[in-house]
């Protein structure tokens, strides 16, 4: 049955007031902040950002399961920047004032590693942000989704681990913020694409502009209605730093409301790249969500964000990276 009754997030009874020690970081020059998973995709953009403020420190925790040193390969060696290879599910022990906690693949880490850092945030008293996911909409019965919604998750399917993963670490970010005061931000993270995504790792935007550039054909899963809205990575890191600066807790839903069929992002790709190239239908996997855009009303009103970049306009920007990286050159 699909909820969309109230703000579940917020309790009645406010959280217990957390130690006024908090305060006397915002008065040192810098902030140190740590990214778990900065090597990888979104992590890294979002450490170009918070580089470019010479009043932060940012140190890398990253252990490389998707992610690569070459992303941040500017930062090695500068004085503000740190890189440690770690697996967040063994705790770290760093000081730190804020966490953006990105290190996650598809798998049980997002428990064990939230955890970890949960138990860091507490330790050193440090901002924590998890960044969460559209999939705990599941295959959801309202659209768009608001945050309120409390999804449509099977429990035992094949994307369980990832969506249930996430949902529990939720519900650890918000334990920690009752029970311990801990100052916790909730990004619930849309489609986002750009570039240094992986290559091959089957995501639709990379896998369709790899397979043009490769003149191969397009494969849209069927039945290619499906919906997706898709964030380009500048401005998902924004909305990251606006959530992380600001006073609210989440979940924020951050993503582009911009909806396409699967069917209309193949067009969209083939008439950009290769207008050539074949769009070919495929077997798709189990529990695939038949729609997904967000509604964005809580980052407009409370974080003054929203995307600036069309689709149209973020792809011709990936297509270069994807160009480099695969030794396609325009004029082929
Ligand atoms: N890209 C999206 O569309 C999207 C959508 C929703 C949510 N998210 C979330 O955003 C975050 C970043 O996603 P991304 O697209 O940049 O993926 P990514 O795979 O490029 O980045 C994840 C990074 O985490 C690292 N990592 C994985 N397991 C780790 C571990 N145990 N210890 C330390 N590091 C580890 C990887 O090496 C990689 O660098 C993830 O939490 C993901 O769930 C992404
Ligand atoms: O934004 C999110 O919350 C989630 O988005 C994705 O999950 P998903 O939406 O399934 O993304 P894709 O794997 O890129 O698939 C999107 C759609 O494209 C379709 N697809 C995928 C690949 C392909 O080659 N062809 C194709 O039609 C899929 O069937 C699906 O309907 C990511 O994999 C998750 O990490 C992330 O948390």
């Amino acid at each position: 049955m699909a909820q969309s009754n109230g703000d579940h997030s917020s309790a009645a009874k406010p959280p217990p007031t957390p130690s006024p020690l908090r305060f006397s970081k915002f008065f040192q020059s810098n902030m140190r902040i740590l990214v778990t998973g900065g090597a990888g995709f979104i992590g890294s953009h979002l450490v170009d950002k918070l580089m470019e403020n010479e009043k932060n420190e940012v140190i890398v925790a990253d252990n490389y399961f998707t992610g690569s040193k070459d992303n941040l390969k500017k930062w090695i060696g500068h004085p503000r920047f740190e890189l440690i290879r770690h697996d967040v599910t063994e705790p770290l022990l760093v000081e730190v004032d804020q966490i953006y906690h990105l290190a996650c693949p598809a798998s049980p880490t997002n428990v064990i590693g939230t955890l970890n850092m949960l138990g860091l945030a507490k330790r050193v008293g440090a901002r924590i942000l998890l960044t969460s996911t559209s999939e705990v909409y599941g295959d959801p019965l309202i659209h768009p989704q608001e945050e309120s919604y409390w999804g449509n998750v099977n429990p035992i399917g094949v994307r369980s681990c990832y969506d249930e993963g996430k949902r529990v670490a939720e519900t650890l970010m918000f334990d920690y913020h009752r029970q311990h005061g801990i100052e916790i931000r909730i990004a619930r993270i849309f489609n986002t694409y750009g570039p240094r995504m992986n290559i091959d790792d089957g995501r639709v935007v990379s896998n369709f502009i790899a397979q043009a550039l490769r003149n191969e054909p397009l494969t849209v899963q069927a039945p290619g209605t499906q919906t997706r809205s898709f964030c380009y990575v500048s401005d998902m890191v924004d909305g990251l730093i606006k959530l992380m600066e600001g006073e609210n807790t989440g979940p924020i839903n951050i993503g582009n409301p911009g909806e396409f069929t699967m069917i209309e992002l193949a067009e969209n790709v083939k008439e950009l790249i290769n207008p050539k190239v074949e769009i070919k239908m495929v077997e798709n996997t189990p529990d695939d969500p038949r729609q997904r855009k967000p509604d964005i009303s809580k980052a407009r009103e409370l974080l003054k964000w929203e995307p600036k970049i069309k689709l149209k306009d973020g792809l011709p920007l990936m297509e270069e990276d994807f160009r480099l990286r695969l030794g396609v050159p325009r004029n082929n």
